[in-house]
């Protein structure tokens, strides 16, 4: 395998790495120790070399890429149930696959019932789970669940390797790039394929000036992370033909220089992301007063007031209220925008949201292009008559 290298000024030839490998992919020879090809990159020889000698290495230019076919979504997995985030990106690998005519597949890392969500990912029409299922996977530990997901990457090749930009996510995805010595784009907001298989990975950079446009060329695997609430959820398909194929995991590849001891579940309050009605308060609430209001709105919907970037830097909200290029992507089922002119940077992360209602006492706000319902109107009197309504509704 080409991505393994050996320093011959460390490596003493003591073979324990032959003796270790699980897949029998080291061989003493009369010059040092060869790689065939059962390598599948796991990593125990690396993990195992008393004396450093072993790396992973990939030459950029060195690739064929008509060897990397594919796209391969990591599973992940919270609280033994799949995230969300992983119907998305199977949605947006089916779109991309299409163009490319290649599969998509799923790897999961797990401990007990792994498998069974693999089962189910079935449904969404993807052509292979491959599922790497162990007691020793239970809790994240990023050195056994990197050395997975790389045995399943160096035994599919794949062209392009998605993964959920959550906490786990950005803490798997560098390990593995590293590991293949190739390119990482982290937080893409959109995707395209180009006709010789180059992913155009397209996420704001420059705190959201400029929209960059990324292209891993001279390497593969292409890692790209992918935000949250961005891309349109796979759909069930009528006939389902995938198939789960459980890989087998040696007591090596889940040997760990982690520990969990404990997992605690955390009490977090929902997040503006998983949110179903949101209103916004922009620089047209203009005071503590009408602050109060907007809030009471958001409240008698059942909802979460959140900002723009002006109203946060006023100290009005935090940035996990923010919604936009430099705060949260969301895509609600309502979403009512008072005061709020509708910069690009704003509407960029909304405009996905089935109901957009906008609020604004100019008619030429730009708010108005994207919004289903537009309000030309004062504020301070739209709100009120909304909330006095809403109430009245709700004791009919
Ligand atoms: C790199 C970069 C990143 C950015 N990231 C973000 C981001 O993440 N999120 C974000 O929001 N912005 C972001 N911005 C800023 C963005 O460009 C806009 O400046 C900002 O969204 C405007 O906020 P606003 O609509 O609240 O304020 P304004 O643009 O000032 O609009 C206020 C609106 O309120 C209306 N209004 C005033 N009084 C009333 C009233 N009484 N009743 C009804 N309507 C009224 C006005 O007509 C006006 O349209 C970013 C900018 C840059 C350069």
């Amino acid at each position: 395998m080409d991505f393994l290298k050996f320093d011959s000024d460390r490596c003493d030839l003591c073979g324990l790495c032959v003796e270790k490998c699980p897949f029998l992919a080291l061989t003493m020879e009369a010059d040092g120790i060869a790689v065939n090809e059962a390598c599948r990159m796991c990593g125990v020889c690396v993990k195992g070399c008393p004396e450093n000698a072993i790396r992973f290495e990939q030459k950029a230019g060195t690739v064929d890429k008509k060897e990397w076919n594919g796209i391969l979504v990591y599973g992940e997995q919270e609280n033994d149930r799949i995230h969300p985030v992983v119907y998305e990106l199977i949605g947006e690998a089916g779109r991309l696959a299409e163009e490319a005519g290649y599969e998509v597949n799923v790897v999961l890392t797990g401990g007990e019932g792994t498998r069974e969500n693999g089962e189910d990912l079935l449904l969404y029409g993807v052509d292979k789970v491959f599922v790497y299922e162990h007691p020793g996977f239970y809790g994240f530990k990023a050195d056994c669940y990197a050395d997975a997901v790389a045995d399943c990457i160096a035994a599919q090749k794949p062209s392009v390797v998605l993964i959920g930009a959550t906490p786990l996510g950005r803490s798997l995805a560098p390990r593995l790039s590293t590991r293949f010595h190739t390119g990482l784009t982290a937080d893409c907001t959109k995707l395209e394929m180009k006709d010789n298989t180059d992913l155009v990975q397209i996420r704001p950079a420059f705190g959201g000036n400029i929209m960059a446009q990324i292209v891993i060329s001279n390497s593969r695997p292409q890692f790209a992370t992918v935000r949250y609430k961005v891309m349109d959820s796979a759909k069930k398909v009528e006939e389902p033909k995938g198939q789960v194929v459980v890989c087998p995991v040696s007591e090596d590849l889940v040997r760990s220089r982690i520990t969990v001891t404990e997992i605690a579940p955390v009490r977090k309050s929902k997040s503006i992301e998983e949110e179903e009605i949101l209103v916004v308060a922009g620089r047209g609430v203009k005071s503590e007063k009408d602050i109060a209001m907007v809030k009471e709105l958001a409240e008698v919907l059942g909802g979460q007031l959140c900002f723009t970037r002006p109203m946060v830097e006023a100290g009005y909200g935090d940035t996990a209220h923010q919604i936009g290029l430099s705060g949260r992507t969301v895509k609600p089922k309502l979403i009512i925008t008072c005061g709020v002119s509708g910069a690009i940077q704003f509407t960029s992360c909304m405009n996905g949201s089935e109901c957009i209602v906008a609020v604004n006492s100019d008619p030429e706000a730009l708010i108005f292009g994207i919004a289903h319902y537009c309000v030309v109107d004062d504020l301070c009197r739209v709100v009120p008559e909304l909330i006095r309504k809403i109430r009245a509704e709700g004791k009919e």
